[in-house]
């Protein structure tokens, strides 16, 4: 069985990332980048009521900038003095910003990756 640096089991770690693991049902399958893209540009075309998405897209790129700084602080933050779950929580926040903002720009997956 491969082995991941450090002894931890390399299959098991990989099951980790591709499931979502909630303590309560940890079948359940995560969402993955590109899908949270699709879910959010289909909110943005279709504005249904209740989406917080459009709500911070109507507020703007500067407003949606600022939790972009807010929600790094916490990932750094839960980084440096909380679990690994719990930074894992804060990135994903960072992560849907991050999303809002690209749409807020009309800004495209392929727009960057090919700068990765
Ligand atoms: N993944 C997320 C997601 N991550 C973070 N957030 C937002 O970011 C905020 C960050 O939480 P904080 O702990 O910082 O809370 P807060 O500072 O009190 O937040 P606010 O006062 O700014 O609301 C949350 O309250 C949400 O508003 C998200 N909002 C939505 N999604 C997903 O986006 C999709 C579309 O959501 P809607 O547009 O709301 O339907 C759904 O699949 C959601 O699960």
């Amino acid at each position: 069985m491969r082995r991941a640096p450090g002894g931890t089991d390399l299959d098991a770690a990989v099951r980790r990332i591709v499931w979502t693991g909630t303590p309560d049902d940890p079948r359940e399958i995560m969402k993955t980048f590109e899908e949270l893209y699709a879910e959010l540009a289909e909110k943005a075309r279709t504005r249904p009521p209740g989406s917080g998405t459009v709500a911070a897209l109507d507020a703007g790129v500067h407003a949606i900038g600022k939790k972009i700084v807010e929600e790094a602080a916490e990932s750094w933050m839960a980084a440096e003095h909380e679990s690994a779950d719990r930074a894992a929580e804060e990135i994903s926040q960072l992560l849907y910003h991050v999303q809002v903002l690209m749409l807020a720009r009309g800004i495209g997956l392929d727009q960057v990756y090919k700068h990765l």
